[in-house]
């Protein structure tokens, strides 16, 4: 809601003359709390119902955290825009702690995010890692009532939500490198000129960030080559200096044991192909396998939530 708000406020001072409505929608993703995303669906679960309200009418654009749109959108529908980033890194949040390092042997650690948790795994193998949904409220009250010693959340959520003082440390990227798209707010829409001649893409292009979209593009690209199944941590990031894009990405095992890491930088103009180079030096360290492994691993614990998962950022 605070995005769709971000957005409606944009459009207003852009289009003075126009109205923006919100529409406040419910979706599958929010509501199954019981059970980690990858366990019953993935990312497509926050956007499904958007996209339906889209095709009947009821609604021109929906505004998501990019980081839960999935790679390929149905038939008919588009991204018009990508908005500036925000922050994308992970924050460690603890009333008692102030870093990972800090906590003791067998702390308990909440986050839902195979990705954050393989990446703690590895370098904290003391940890006990434990699951953790629920929007930001449940996850924080959670945490105050001392069911985890601290929990990992994205930046951009906190900082959105006026809540900022709650991070105790920012988690480098070299520490934890963030998912594809994180911090990111995209808005979809549906492709093609709407009944009564509107270019809503036109519209909306004034609020499309150059260097965070050509970024993102670089980071879903690596996810499209190694995604299809939320079993998998993955982690792509792109910074852009100038014209130079810098990506660095990670595909590991959900115990951290086995990861494969990279990093290539090159022209903006070809996110697409800095997202190729750097699968192949995934590759050359045995991406494909670590993934085999992963897939593996998550059909003998759950066969039927394996067959039609997809990432869990
Ligand atoms: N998967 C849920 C989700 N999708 C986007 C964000 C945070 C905001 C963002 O990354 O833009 C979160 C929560 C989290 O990762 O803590």
């Amino acid at each position: 809601m605070w995005q769709a708000e971000h957005v409606r406020a944009r459009l207003a001072a852009l289009y003075p003359q126009c109205s923006v409505e919100i529409l406040g929608m419910t979706t599958r993703g929010d509501q199954i709390l019981d059970r980690t995303l990858s366990k019953v669906g993935g990312k497509g679960l926050f956007v499904k119902e958007l996209e339906v309200a889209m095709a009947e009418g009821r609604a021109d654009l929906a505004v998501h955290s990019l980081k839960d749109v999935p790679m390929e959108l149905p038939e008919g529908f588009e991204l018009a825009a990508v908005l500036e980033r925000e922050d994308p890194r992970d924050a460690f949040v603890s009333n008692d702690y102030a870093s990972l390092a800090e906590l003791p042997p067998g702390a308990i650690v909440g986050t839902s995010s195979l990705r954050r948790q393989s990446l703690i795994a590895a370098r904290y193998p003391q940890l006990v890692i434990k699951p953790l949904r629920g929007n930001l409220d449940t996850r924080l009250g959670k945490l105050d009532r001392g069911e985890y010693a601290a929990i990992i959340l994205a930046a951009a959520g906190l900082i959105r939500l006026g809540l900022p003082e709650r991070i105790r440390a920012l988690l480098e990227p070299e520490d934890s490198l963030p998912a594809a798209g994180q911090g990111a707010m995209a808005i979809e829409i549906v492709r093609g000129e709407r009944s009564d001649g509107v270019d809503l893409k036109a519209l909306l292009a004034p609020l499309n960030h150059d260097a965070t979209a050509r970024a993102v593009t670089a980071e879903r690209k690596v996810s499209k080559i190694f995604g299809g199944s939320c079993q998998i941590p993955l982690a792509a990031f792109a910074t852009v200096e100038g014209t130079t894009m810098r990506l660095r990405a990670m595909v590991a095992t959900p115990d951290g044991l086995r990861s494969a890491h990279g990093e290539v930088a090159g022209s903006w103009d070809y996110p697409d192909f800095l997202g190729e180079q750097v699968s192949i030096l995934l590759d050359s360290q045995d991406a494909h396998g670590i993934l085999e492994a992963c897939r593996q691993e998550a059909a003998a614990a759950d066969p039927a939530a394996a067959a039609n998962a997809s990432q869990d950022a």
